[in-house]
């Protein structure tokens, strides 16, 4: 039973999908996918057997019953049942599609034969169960913003805290970086981030993997980053934020994503007093994503 997971599927009209994504990734589930049924959608998740009790499903069930009351929508049905984990992974893996991000990436799911595009560098990834598809909204608001800052040659070192599938340190590598430090406190994500770096052929010497925080990272680090990324909830790049100016160069930079919009004000508050300076906040759905500077 160890290999079980639960599959949820929730029917629902389509303005819910985004608060549906949103309740399901704070909920710990992975490999979301959306398929249309005529005017309905069904939304699959999936979260291991041991992770969540039954009841506690329940209890989501109810959450989203409640959030469609508040807007007035039809109210959402769901459904679950216990699957073994070859199922999940085929399940999910019909449903995602190649998928452009940025003017530079193309994220390929990796039993997929690899596309030619003379115009993107094509990542291949298998997120196994990780989080980070390059569907989630934050994800690709971290892409862009990677996309922004480097370039081929430019030769920057990068961390990523909390690296999940390691597609952001896979991304940041093929985008132009000489060296990725990257950590995350779930050994799976640890393992997932490996595979991914192998998949690209990126040397292991130029992507490092550890598991832990931010203080593994910084004992990993032999001198500050020129910049680091973090998609990981609000709550914890508050917790984290007073160590974070340890990891970067004068004039470093730092992309911070897996904070809601309503979130921004009162995150960047708190970074502002560790010294950081908020230079833009790109949004896409109620997700935001901010771009610092320290000092
Ligand atoms: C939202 S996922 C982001 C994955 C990937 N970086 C992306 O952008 O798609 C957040 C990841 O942070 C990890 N995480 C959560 N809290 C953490 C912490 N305090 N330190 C390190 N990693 C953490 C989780 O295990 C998860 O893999």
């Amino acid at each position: 039973m160890s290999n079980s997971w639960w599959e949820i599927k929730i029917d629902c009209v389509p303005d819910l999908e985004e608060n549906i994504f949103w309740r399901l990734s704070e909920f710990g589930c992975k490999g979301m996918s959306t398929q249309k049924q005529g005017k309905e959608i069904t939304i699959s998740a999936y979260i291991p057997q041991t992770q969540v009790k039954l009841l506690e499903i329940s209890d989501l069930s109810l959450q989203l019953e409640d959030d469609a009351n508040e807007i007035g929508s039809p109210l959402p049905v769901t459904k679950c049942n216990l699957i073994d984990e070859e199922d999940w992974s085929s399940s999910w893996k019909q449903h995602w599609q190649p998928q452009p991000i940025g003017d530079r990436l193309l994220i390929n799911p990796a039993w997929l034969e690899v596309p030619t595009d003379p115009d993107r560098t094509i990542l291949q990834l298998d997120p196994g169960v990780a989080f980070g598809t390059g569907t989630h909204a934050t994800t690709q608001l971290c892409l862009e913003a990677l996309e922004m800052r480097l370039q081929p040659g430019n030769g920057l070192t990068i961390a990523d805290i909390g690296c999940g599938s390691g597609i952001l340190s896979t991304a940041a590598f093929l985008l132009g970086a000489k060296q990725i430090y990257a950590v995350d406190n779930d050994p799976l994500a640890v393992k997932a981030t490996g595979e991914n770096r192998d998949l690209n052929g990126i040397p292991a010497a130029n992507l490092i993997v550890e598991l832990g925080s931010i203080d593994r990272l910084q004992a990993m680090l032999p001198e500050p980053v020129d910049g680091f990324v973090c998609n990981i909830l609000a709550d914890v790049i508050v917790q984290l934020a007073p160590s974070m100016s340890a990891l970067v160069k004068p004039k470093g930079w730092a992309i911070l994503s897996g904070i809601l919009s309503s979130q921004v004000a009162d995150v960047s508050h708190v970074l502002e007093q560790h010294g950081w300076t908020v230079g833009t906040v790109w949004n896409r759905l109620e997700w935001s994503c901010i771009n610092l500077k320290y000092k």
